[in-house]
């Protein structure tokens, strides 16, 4: 299919009507004295694609990062309300963070495969786990590879370095390294930005594939990206959550004339 597709094709969809995966209640996050993220209330829908748009600084990383907790990792952040996955708050103290980032993998804007060949980019995850047997590492490297639109490219140079890939299929490959250990929910902070015009319509149309099997959230700053790609869109503006609903009503009716302003290019 292919991606002037994806919004025809795609049959009326209510957030209603949806299994929640992710559900954020009164968050308000703040770096210091400044507040980051204001009151925000939001509902992930389960294998969709929900987008992030709004202009530079409103926040849509800040929310993304909180996810999968990489905002612990900012000493002047703090945080209050919470955020469930399944129902389960993943910030209350028992939640082990290492098992929760696996479930809720992360890419980033710019490609960042480690030092080392394809298949140990890929097979990264599991060994760690203490997965060594080269038959299932063999069968997982291949099945992430093709996850993620890859394998026909590199499938002969599975032991060369990652950093002779071009950008987009390092950042393919981030993704395949992110889909081996299988997890329930992927973060793309702005994936293709760093990208040329035809590796980043292959992210969308991988993005398009992987929605299937897993939940999406994706920070993007180009508005037709996010009204190709996603099925539910939030609008954030100065840390708030203006308007949440589905990508094609957001486009074409949007319910807050902030939300109009910012998507018809009067700011941002
Ligand atoms: N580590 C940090 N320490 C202090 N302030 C931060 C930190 N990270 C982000 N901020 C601030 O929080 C606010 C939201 O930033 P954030 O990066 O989430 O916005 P964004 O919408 O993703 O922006 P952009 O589109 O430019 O990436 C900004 O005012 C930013 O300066």
């Amino acid at each position: 299919m292919k991606n002037d597709d994806v919004m025809k094709n795609e049959p009326e969809l209510s957030l209603a009507d949806e299994k929640i995966k992710l559900t954020v209640e009164n968050l308000n996050l703040y770096y210091g004295n400044s507040q980051a993220l204001k009151n925000i209330n939001l509902a992930i829908p389960e294998k969709r694609v929900t987008a992030f748009i709004g202009p530079s600084g409103c926040g849509k990383s800040t929310l993304l990062r909180c996810f999968n907790r990489m905002n612990d990792l900012v000493d002047i952040c703090r945080i209050e309300g919470a955020i469930k996955m399944d129902g389960q708050n993943i910030y209350e103290p028992k939640v082990d963070v290492a098992e929760l980032r696996r479930q809720i993998g992360m890419v980033f804007q710019k490609p960042n495969p480690f030092p080392k060949t394809i298949y140990e980019n890929v097979a990264y995850g599991l060994r760690l786990q203490g997965v060594n047997d080269k038959r299932v590492l063999d069968e997982v490297v291949e099945t992430s590879l093709k996850g993620a639109a890859l394998w026909n490219e590199v499938k002969d140079r599975l032991h060369d370095n990652a950093f002779g890939l071009s950008g987009g299929q390092q950042q393919r490959l981030v993704i395949a390294r992110a889909i081996a250990i299988e997890p329930e929910v992927l973060l793309l902070d702005e994936p293709a930005s760093a990208l040329d015009p035809i590796s980043t319509l292959k992210i969308e149309e991988l993005i398009y594939e992987l929605k299937s099997k897993y939940t999406i959230v994706i920070v993007t700053h180009n508005m037709q990206q996010a009204a190709r790609v996603s099925d539910y869109t939030a609008f954030m503006y100065m840390g708030d959550l203006i308007e949440h609903d589905v990508t094609n009503k957001m486009f074409t009716n949007p319910a807050q004339k902030q939300t109009e302003d910012y998507i018809t290019g009067r700011f941002g």
